[in-house]
């Protein structure tokens, strides 16, 4: 499992349900314009934290039914109460997901022994590969690369979605661990990402630059400096402006631009202001560049 990975925008109604023809038009331009390597189901970028778990579980069925060329499939299960997340990663694996992914244990300062006990719990009841989701910005979850070492030695543990800045961490811990696949979460920093060993890189920006990741990964494996730091410099042109009005908005916006309906934001979320859609414009202009 490596390459450019799309954690999934999730179209939303009005009333908060699953705008389904929506997040079917999504997973096409993924899979027949971004042509990218796999989807991320249920991360940050679906706003799944804020989704309860029949929905979670229609998001997956819908995504995995629209799937119709050879692409990797990952749910992020991961979700605060134990019995919830083992019914959706055996709903998942059943359903024919690649890997399962779950966010560390977040809100309570858990110590690292409960961490792992949540991930040994969770992979002997799913038996299904996973991938340990680590964002210490979000959650306060810091490992050291014995506490990751650890995690990683768990049965199933496959790999981790390494959402953290610390690139040195990083290229030890694929030295120490060349059999296990190593995600980057920071589409900003792809680039030094894949040149300090990532297997490749799980995000939300790639909804609309899967191509450019794609160019910037197979260039650095072909040691094309020049193209991949070329491409990096224009994604991160690009997404300095998702970012003015929040990524996750700004990328459901840019899609209605493309006439695809990507819905609304799941409440608290708030939709783009008016001048924010104006700075949001120029996005498609400089994407098209
Ligand atoms: C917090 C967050 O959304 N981080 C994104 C990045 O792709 C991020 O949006 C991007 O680097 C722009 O800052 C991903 O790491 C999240 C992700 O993959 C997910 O949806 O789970």
């Amino acid at each position: 499992m490596k390459g450019i990975i799309t954690a999934l925008i999730t179209p939303f109604n009005e009333d908060g349900t699953i705008n389904e023809e929506g997040l079917r038009e999504v997973v096409r331009y993924n899979l027949d314009v971004m042509k990218v390597n796999g989807l991320y189901v249920g991360g940050s970028t679906s706003e799944s934290f804020l989704m309860d778990e029949e929905s979670k579980r229609q998001l997956f069925k819908i995504v995995k039914d629209e799937i119709d060329v050879d692409t990797k499939l990952i749910a992020q299960i991961g979700a605060l109460n134990i019995e919830e997340a083992v019914r959706l990663g055996k709903e998942a694996k059943e359903l024919g997901y690649d890997a399962l992914s779950a966010i560390t244990p977040y809100y309570y300062k858990f110590s690292f022994q409960e961490i792992k006990a949540y991930y040994k719990r969770l992979t002997d009841d799913t038996d299904h590969p996973m991938i340990i989701y680590s964002n210490p910005a979000f959650t306060g979850a810091q490992f050291s690369v014995e506490d990751y070492g650890e995690l990683l030695a768990l049965p199933n543990v496959i790999g981790v979605k390494y959402t953290d800045t610390d690139l040195a961490k990083l290229g030890n811990l694929k030295e120490s661990h060349p059999e296990k696949v190593f995600f980057s979460g920071a589409d900003e920093m792809l680039l030094p990402f894949a040149i300090s060993g990532a297997d490749g890189a799980i995000g939300s920006t790639y909804n609309l630059l899967g191509e450019d990741a794609r160019t910037i990964y197979e260039a650095v494996q072909k040691s094309d400096l020049e193209t991949a730091r070329r491409v990096q410099s224009h994604m991160n042109k690009v997404i300095d402006f998702l970012l003015e009005g929040g990524v996750y908005s700004s990328i459901k916006y840019v899609f209605k631009q493309k006439g695809i309906d990507a819905g609304y934001m799941k409440f608290p979320f708030r939709e783009l202001t008016d001048e924010e859609k104006k700075n949001a414009d120029n996005i498609l202009e400089i994407i098209e560049k």
